[in-house]
């Protein structure tokens, strides 16, 4: 496709069948960019011209029946041998054998593996191989592996995610994934080896850019065991943006269809409206259309940070990474609640039509929603934003300058909310700036009051999970509300573009206090009149943005072949679609379906049942 930007790439693979998943999705979107980032250079001369010209297709095997969250305690093992120069690849229980990875049941020859890596019998913990398990002359299976699908899912059905395990296969020490290696004089490509040890070791041995093996066996650990991490970050960072598309999708859907769809009598005797003009189908879906705006923000900039970020990591700076890891967690997390339950909401305001297959909504739903568990489970996500987050309240207590997205923890949580009758963008991330850092001070007063009771971190961890829960979430809307206003004021749009869409920025952050009033309440932050303001902004948005709310939703510019959609079609030709659509349905191709004779007649007509047992027979 000569794309050279993987989201963009991503997006048009997508096109030739919409939110269908392909069988190569995880070669493209883990197998390739493992390679890319975890491979030293010979690996990748060796490696990369193969899977990308589809000779290896893979898939990235990490998560296994017993664990998916803590990767830490993965069963699969890698123990190096010294004699033969050999990693052995073990599944050595039950619940050690790889389960769900994408395209690995009957696509993939060859997959990364996430192993527990063992030398001169220690344990160093997971780290990443390069494992062939298929032919690539006939994809039979190659001896000491065992795999196949994992059967039916709640969706994704068109990706054979799989189940694999090892009986003590051996592969060769180049196999595990090395970046960067020297002999002697260190290339300047290789400057992150001031963080690992220089030796002179034969060249064929790689040295890890961020761990390495010695032939002898003698592990040399990398600067951050968490680098080996880095395939998940970079599509934690990438989900936002696909989050983002998934809502944004089935915002145009819903909101053209309601334009279309006229639904009971305004008045006796009235003509019927179109149900985009009644107040409760806007409340719903007009603050989803300034959600999947935000989300889209927010997806450009999370990876745009990761891009950046990487780029330092490349060049041996990882300081960094611990604000990438928080941000990429969080709204990977945030971006996926939101949109699942938005596109829910799109489907539900369709009415019976938004419940058929032909509204292209179930599909951008079963598409979306797994995002809230793949890649990092979202709960377990947002606690790891709140670690961070703990960690930055405690610096700022020390009076520490912190980074630019977090630089409200510890404010003075004295003062009351500037909110008038103007609903002014300003006063809206004051909100939402001093909500989280309430949240944050919560969450970090209750660890500490019930360390100071006696229990030990992780207990006290535990007790606090749901506030440090609920400060990660403030955190993450925090982000998108802040980010969006930054959007529109720093935009050189035009003054008519930048009225709709301080409108539609508006929206997502009243919309955003109202459907969480108490956590702005709790501590007297808004009076009651303040909300009363809210409240009437709120129905005056409705009315502004309606006559901009289909031209809001064009502006996406999604093709009616990606959108799949009898309900969203540009042409707003919706009944006659729906009615082609049925006419279409395999089973109407015969008048009489096949399985009356068998099953209805003898009941109708058990006279001729006979007839019927000579039709089965057929
Ligand atoms: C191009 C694509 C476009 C769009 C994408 C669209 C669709 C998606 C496409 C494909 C997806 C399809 C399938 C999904 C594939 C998968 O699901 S792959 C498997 C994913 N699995 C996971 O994500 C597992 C989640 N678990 C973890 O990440 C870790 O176990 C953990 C982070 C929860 C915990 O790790 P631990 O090693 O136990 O660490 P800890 O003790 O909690 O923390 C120690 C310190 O390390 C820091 N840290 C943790 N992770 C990272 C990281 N990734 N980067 C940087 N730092 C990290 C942590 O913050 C701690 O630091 P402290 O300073 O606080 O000590
Ligand atoms: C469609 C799909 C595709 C996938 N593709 C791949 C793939 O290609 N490769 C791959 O390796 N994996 C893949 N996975 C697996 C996926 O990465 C894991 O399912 C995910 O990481 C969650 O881990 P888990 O299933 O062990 O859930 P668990 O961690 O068992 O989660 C169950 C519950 O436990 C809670 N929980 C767990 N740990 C904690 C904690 N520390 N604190 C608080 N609560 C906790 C969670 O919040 C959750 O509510 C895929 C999964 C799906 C659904």
């Amino acid at each position: 496709m000569g794309i050279t930007d993987m989201q963009e790439a991503f997006y048009y693979r997508e096109c030739a069948a919409a939110h269908e998943n392909s069988p190569l999705g995880l070669h493209y979107a883990m197998f390739l960019p493992t390679i890319n980032k975890q491979a030293t250079p010979e690996q990748k001369k060796k490696w990369l011209p193969l899977a990308e010209n589809y000779k290896m297709i893979g898939t990235y095997a990490q998560t296994e029946l017993g664990h998916g969250t803590f990767i830490r305690g993965l069963e699969t093992t890698a123990t190096y041998d010294p004699k033969t120069k050999e990693f052995i690849l073990d599944s050595p229980t039950l619940t050690s054998k790889k389960y769900w990875p994408g395209c690995l049941g009957k696509t993939s020859n060859h997959c990364v593996v996430m192993a527990q890596l063992y030398t001169q019998g220690k344990s160093h913990g997971p780290h990443m191989f390069m494992v062939q398990i298929r032919s690539m002359e006939d994809h039979s299976v190659l001896p000491g592996i065992e795999v196949g699908v994992i059967g039916n899912k709640f969706g994704y059905g068109t990706n054979d995610n799989g189940f694999l395990s090892f009986d003590k296969l051996r592969i060769p020490r180049e196999n595990m994934l090395m970046r960067y290696s020297q002999v002697g004089r260190i290339p300047r490509e290789n400057m992150l080896m001031r963080y690992s040890q220089v030796s002179r070791i034969p060249r064929e041995n790689m040295l890890m850019r961020y761990s390495q093996v010695h032939e002898d066996g003698t592990y040399v650990k990398p600067q951050n065991a968490k680098l080996a991490y880095g395939s998940m970050v970079l599509i934690r960072s990438s989900i936002v943006s696909d989050a983002a598309r998934g809502l944004a999708q089935a915002c145009v859907i819903s909101i053209r269809y309601s334009a279309v769809r006229r639904q009971t009598e305004a008045y006796p005797g009235g003509e019927e409206p179109q149900i985009l003009d009644y107040q409760t189908q806007q409340y719903r879906l007009f603050p989803l259309l300034a959600s999947a705006y935000s989300l889209q923000l927010a997806g450009k900039y999370v990876f745009n940070t990761y891009l950046e970020v990487n780029d330092q990591i490349e060049k041996g700076n990882l300081e960094s990474m611990p604000e990438l890891h928080a941000l990429s967690a969080g709204l990977k997390a945030f971006s996926t609640y939101e949109a699942s339950a938005g596109i829910e909401v799109c489907r539900i305001c369709c009415g019976g039509h938004g419940y058929s297959q032909a509204s292209g909504l179930p599909k951008i739903y079963v598409d979306v929603v797994p995002g809230c568990t793949y890649e990092g489970e979202n709960t377990v996500m947002m606690l790891q934003t709140a670690r961070y987050l703990m960690k930055c309240y405690s610096r700022a207590k020390q009076g520490q300058k912190l980074p630019g997205f977090v630089q409200y923890i510890g404010q003075n949580l004295n003062k009351k909310s500037c909110m008038s009758e103007e609903v002014a963008l300003g006063c809206l991330v004051m909100a939402y700036e001093h909500r989280a850092a309430r949240l944050v001070e919560a969450a970090a007063m209750r660890m500490q009051s019930l360390i100071q009771g006696g229990k030990k971190q992780h207990e006290a961890w535990n007790g606090s999970s749901v506030q440090l829960f609920w400060a990660a979430k403030a955190h993450c809307h925090l982000f998108c509300v802040k980010n969006f206003v930054d959007a529109i004021q720093a935009k050189s749009l035009s003054s008519k573009t930048v009225t709709v869409m301080k409108s539609v920025c508006q929206l997502y952050g009243v919309h955003g206090i109202l459907e969480n009033l108490g956590e702005f309440m709790q501590d007297g932050f808004f009076s009651g009149e303040q909300v009363g303001y809210l409240q009437r902004k709120m129905l005056a948005l409705f009315e502004n943005i309606r006559p901009n709310a289909v031209a809001l939703v064009d502006a996406f510019d999604y093709p009616d072949m990606v959108l799949g959609s009898c309900l969203g079609r540009y042409d707003g030709q919706v009944y006659q679609a729906l009615y082609d659509y049925a006419k279409s349905a395999p089973m109407n191709q015969t008048e009489i379906h096949s399985t009356y004779y068998k099953h209805l007649k003898p009941l109708i007509n058990p006279e001729t049942t006979s007839d019927a047992m000579q039709f089965a027979k057929l």
